[in-house]
């Protein structure tokens, strides 16, 4: 998969993760503090990793700051783009299945090494719902898009 990926940051865990994507045969590529000469704001690089997912540049984004609340936020205003702010295995795995977030936003803050893998790990398991209801959200939020672009 191409996984685009940001962070404010350059934290011992989010060069884990670049490490951990690669291991696990990912095409990736790097935003923000992790890319020298890049601009290392939360806005700035977040925005960057979500608009390749929008514009299929790639398949998913990791976007990471302190908290990741900006990381998500950011993201989340990129038309297309499904971001989930994930502190744990089952969020993740949530996130992906019935939310079909095609974005994870992470907190350099709480995410250790350990449990950036089991984030990982359900993350790239899980598989968007085929139940009409979530799609019915997923598609419903699809409108906020059109209405924010006009398109
Ligand atoms: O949501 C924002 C993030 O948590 C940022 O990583 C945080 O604001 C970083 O702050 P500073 O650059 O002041 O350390």
């Amino acid at each position: 998969m191409r996984i685009s990926v940001s962070s404010d940051m350059d934290e011992p865990v989010a060069r884990a993760l670049l490490a951990e994507l690669r291991e696990r045969g990912h095409e990736v590529r790097a935003h923000g503090a992790l890319s020298p000469g890049d601009d290392p704001q939360w806005a700035v690089c977040s925005e960057a990793a979500a608009r390749e997912v929008a514009d299929g540049t790639a398949d998913q984004a990791v976007v990471c700051c302190w908290t990741g609340t900006g990381a998500s936020i950011a993201a989340n205003k990129v038309p297309g783009v499904r971001a989930a702010l994930c502190t744990d295995a089952y969020t993740a795995d949530g996130a992906r299945r019935w939310n079909d977030a095609n974005v994870l936003a992470l907190s350099l803050r709480l995410t250790s090494e350990p449990l950036l893998r089991e984030i990982l790990d359900a993350w790239f398991a899980g598989a968007p719902s085929e139940d009409p209801e979530d799609r019915r959200n997923v598609d419903r939020t699809g409108r906020l898009d059109r209405e924010r672009t006009g398109l």
